[in-house]
């Protein structure tokens, strides 16, 4: 324990005044509104470290942080323990604003009654279905109803956190803000949000209009900004600060005050997108033997990523390039069990594998406080792991192969032992949901590694280790890459209204730290899968691309 005037950012992290003033705050709410990469999140993570190392967040008393997409989330925790180390940050709970409702459901659900009866073997759908499923939309209102009408349960909830995060608040709901104020209003609680509102991307799903002051309004928060775009090359940040002078004037500076040459956009038109997959392939592929990790670039597409991106994930495998498709995995990755699985394989497999081996080992140790269970398991995994590494050695041959790994997986989670699983997300107590979802992660190694014929290769694209991303913007919310390219800033991509597609674009290049790739084509040929509109004839979206120009 440290006392708080000793306290300093990890990392060799120096914070601007504000970020420190954010960070270490010990009374009332906060808000902080800064734009892209300006160190929300990080400071977010500093924030974290203070109040666990200080102690200023009681032990066994927890930090809810509450984050839009499970990328986002994920991220911060990683963040939180990276700076802090895996034990405080056994007491930092990142969770999407769905899975924090779920985590209230789940908790409380054998005291719904009427209407809203669940059974324990509930499913989570489009629909909702009470008693055997509930729809997606659903989830927040039930957590509130919960919270409103069971004691127990709104009093547990202010007993476990002291202090509450938000990140990219500028996107919350009515319906969100509604079972935050809920659980959280006033209590002692102190809340910190951060947002930018110029990257309002929620806006169609309801995300309400000036909810940043409303919330400063409200509780009473001191309202703090943010200056410096930590993240992107100066190049990157003169196009940014176009954008911003026209969404928020405002928040733009004099582009002279932005110094400095570094940084790469570039626009590339062609005249085909089977043109334009294979240039854009040619590309990434000089990128990764140039030396830039895979998993440092990201493809990113306005809509249908899956289909816009078709000819590109064929072009990929001609040039030997590992991918990973956010779209068609849609959440899996961010399941811990498949973690484990995945971590399994891949320590397994690969040459040099030391996050995979830590993160393995980390996930057993966090799973339970009962030290002498935690031995006996590790030193049973780590038995396994010598024999099965001593039987790939002897037969190289089995590492292809699906039928070798099936049992060997599930002789793994075997030994993990179901308590263990279970302790690894509150879902998994639920009817068959631990049953199904092993299935479910099996089916889609099997199939991957069918594919690609390397269970390495299998678990990279699975997990986006080492692997370049493809995925929405919207999924790209919170994370940064060195090379972003932004296939198809085409009229018939980015339609709608000039607000929501102009912050939608700002959000896809902001996400660039140095290298940005614009691509638009003139004939995108249609998928066999395309079930909406697709035109094949495509025209540049020129306002767009004009903000690349005369940096
Ligand atoms: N004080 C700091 N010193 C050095 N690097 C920092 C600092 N704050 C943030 N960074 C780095 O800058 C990058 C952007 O930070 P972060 O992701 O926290 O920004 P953000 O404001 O949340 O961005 P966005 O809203 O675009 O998602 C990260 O790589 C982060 O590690």
């Amino acid at each position: 324990m440290i006392s708080p005037s000793n306290w300093k950012p990890t990392d060799g992290i120096t914070l601007e005044p504000n970020a420190y003033k954010a960070a270490t705050s010990d009374e009332g709410s906060v808000i902080v509104a800064a734009g892209p990469g300006a160190g929300k999140t990080e400071m977010l993570a500093q924030r974290a470290d203070y109040l666990l190392r200080t102690g200023i967040c009681p032990y066994p008393r927890r930090i809810l942080a509450i984050s839009f997409k499970v990328d986002a989330a994920r991220n911060l925790q990683e963040r939180v323990r990276k700076r802090s180390g895996a034990k405080h940050a056994k007491r930092f709970d990142s969770l999407t604003f769905h899975a924090f409702a779920k985590r209230i459901i789940d908790n409380y659900r054998p005291a719904l009654t009427g209407p809203h009866t669940l059974n324990p073997r509930y499913v989570v759908g489009e629909e909702a279905d009470f008693p055997n499923a509930i729809g997606y939309k659903n989830m927040v209102p039930l957590a509130t109803e919960i919270l409103r009408t069971n004691s127990y349960a709104l009093h547990g909830l202010r007993q476990t956190y002291t202090h509450i995060f938000f990140d990219e608040f500028q996107d919350v709901t009515s319906e969100q803000y509604e079972l935050f104020v809920t659980a959280f209003g006033e209590t002692s609680a102190q809340l910190t949000a951060v947002g930018d509102t110029k990257q309002r991307i929620m806006a169609f799903a309801g995300a309400l209009e000036g909810i940043m002051g409303k919330f400063s309004t409200e509780f009473d928060a001191l309202s703090l900004n943010l200056y410096q775009n930590r993240r992107s090359a100066p190049v990157l940040q003169r196009m940014q600060n176009r954008i911003i002078s026209e969404i928020e004037p405002h928040d733009a500076i004099p582009q002279k005050e932005i110094e400095g040459e570094n940084g790469i956009i570039e626009v590339l038109p062609f005249p085909t997108s089977s043109d334009e997959a294979q240039r854009i392939a040619e590309l990434v592929r000089h990128q990764i033997d140039a030396g830039i990790p895979p998993s440092e670039i990201a493809v990113l597409v306005r809509q249908q990523a899956n289909l816009v991106a078709g000819e590109l994930f064929d072009a990929f495998d001609a040039q030997n390039i590992s991918y990973r498709n956010d779209q068609e995995l849609q959440d899996l990755a961010s399941e811990p069990l498949a973690m484990l699985i995945f971590n399994f394989v891949q320590v397994l497999t690969g040459t040099n594998e030391p996050t995979a081996y830590a993160s393995l080992m980390n996930l057993v140790s966090v799973m339970s406080t009962d030290d002498e269970k935690t031995i006996r398991i590790d030193r049973a995994i780590k038995e396994k792991l010598n024999t099965l590494g001593k039987t790939l050695r002897n037969n190289p041959s089995c590492r292809d192969s699906a039928q070798f790994w099936k049992p060997e997986i599930l002789d793994f989670l075997n030994l993990v032992s179901d308590s263990f699983l279970i302790a690894l997300s509150a879902s998994y107590s639920q009817g068959d949901r631990l049953k199904e979802l092993i299935a479910e992660v099996l089916e889609v190694f099997e199939r991957t590694l069918d594919l690609v014929k390397d269970p390495l290769d299998a678990v990279r694209r699975l997990t986006g280790t080492n692997a370049v991303r493809v995925l929405t913007i919207h999924k790209s919310k919170g994370l940064e890459f060195r090379h972003v390219i932004v296939l198809g800033v085409e009229n018939e991509l980015f339609w709608g209204s000039l607000e929501e597609t102009q912050a939608e674009f700002f959000v896809a290049i902001s996400r660039a730290k140095e290298r940005l790739t614009l691509t638009h084509v003139n004939f995108r040929l249609r998928p066999e899968q395309a079930t909406k509109r697709w035109d094949e004839k495509r025209s540049a979206h020129k306002q767009f691309l004009e903000y690349a120009k005369r940096i």
